[in-house]
C-alpha cells in the first residue's frame, strides 16, 4: 500500500492484463491527483478500455495493484467500487431499458438520499444533463447520445468524488457533445475525473493533462497542447486515427 498522504486518488502499480497471448495492458504505473481531470488517449487497440475496466472492476487484472486513495481495490466488484463514491460510465450505457429516464436516475439518487430528496436530485440532474424533456420516456427507445446523457445524470445523482467515463461522447450530436463538455468541466470542479475518449473535438474542449497509451503502455503524459504538437504521438495515430495530427 502506498503512502496515504501522497494525495493520489487513483494509483496503479505494474497493472497488467493479458488475454491469452495478448498483453492488453503492460505494467502500467499511473496516478491521478486529487481534483484532476485526466483524458486517456491512444490509437485503437492501445489498451485504454482494458485499463479503464481494470479500474472499474469490469476486469480483474492479471498482475499489479489498483489503489483508491491509498486503499487497494484490485479485483473488487464494480458495485463495491461504486460504494466508495466512484461514479462509473461504461462504454455501453448501463440503463434499465423498461424504465423511464427519471426512474433510472431516481434509482441512483435513492442510494444516496431518502425519497423526497432523491426526487429533487433526480430532477436537478436531468435538467443539468439537458434531458429533462425526456424524463418520462422509456430509455430503451432513446438515441445512443440521449442514453449517454441519461446515464451521466445517473452517475451524477450518486454524487461521486471520482468519476470514470469511457467514451462518453460516442453517438452524440454536436450539441449533445458540447453540453457534455460543459458538464464534464463543471463536474471536475468538485470531483476527480478520468475520461477515455476518441472524439478529438471533444478532447480539445475538455483536456488538460493527457495520458497517451500505445501497445498497452503509457507512451506520453503531458498537457494537451504539447500532446497535439508531439510528432511521435502523431506517428502512432497515423493510419489509425489521423485526427490528432490534423
Ligand atoms: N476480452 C478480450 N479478449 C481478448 N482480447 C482483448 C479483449 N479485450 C481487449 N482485447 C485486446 O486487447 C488489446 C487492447 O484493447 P482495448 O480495447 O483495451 O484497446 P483500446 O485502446 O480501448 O482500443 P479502442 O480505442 O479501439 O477501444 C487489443 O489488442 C484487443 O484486441
Amino acid at each position: 500500500m502506498s503512502d496515504p498522504d501522497d494525495h493520489k486518488v487513483i494509483r496503479t502499480t505494474g497493472l497488467t492484463m493479458r488475454f491469452g497471448g495478448v498483453t492488453a495492458v503492460d505494467h502500467v504505473d499511473f496516478a491521478l491527483n486529487e481534483g484532476e481531470l485526466r483524458c486517456l488517449l491512444g490509437p485503437n487497440g492501445a489498451g485504454k478500455s482494458t485499463f479503464f475496466k481494470c479500474l472499474t472492476g469490469q476486469l480483474t487484472p492479471t498482475e499489479g495493484v489498483v489503489e483508491f486513495r491509498g486503499q487497494p481495490i484490485t479485483g473488487w466488484l464494480t458495485h463495491d467500487i461504486v460504494k466508495l463514491g466512484i461514479g462509473i460510465k461504461t462504454q455501453v450505457p448501463n440503463l434499465f431499458n423498461g424504465l423511464s429516464a427519471y426512474e433510472n436516475v431516481r434509482l441512483s439518487a435513492r442510494r444516496k438520499h431518502l425519497a423526497p430528496m432523491a426526487r429533487q436530485k433526480s430532477e436537478e440532474m436531468l435538467v443539468k444533463c439537458g434531458v429533462a424533456d425526456l424524463a418520462k420516456r422509456e430509455v430503451g427507445l432513446l438515441s445512443h447520445g440521449q442514453r449517454q446523457l441519461v446515464e451521466l445524470a445517473m452517475v451524477l445523482a450518486g454524487e461521486p468524488s471520482l468519476v470514470l467515463l469511457d467514451e462518453p461522447a460516442a453517438g452524440m450530436t454536436g450539441d449533445e457533445r458540447d453540453r457534455l463538455a460543459r458538464l464534464v468541466l463543471e463536474l471536475s470542479r468538485n470531483a476527480s475525473v478520468i475520461v477515455v475518449e476518441h472524439d478529438m473535438a471533444f478532447i480539445r474542449q475538455i483536456a488538460k493533462q493527457v495520458t497517451v497509451f500505445n501497445r498497452g503502455a503509457i507512451f506520453r503524459e503531458a498537457p494537451i497542447d504539447e500532446i497535439m504538437r508531439d510528432r511521435a504521438v502523431q506517428e502512432i495515430y497515423l493510419g489509425k486515427q489521423a485526427d490528432v495530427a490534423a
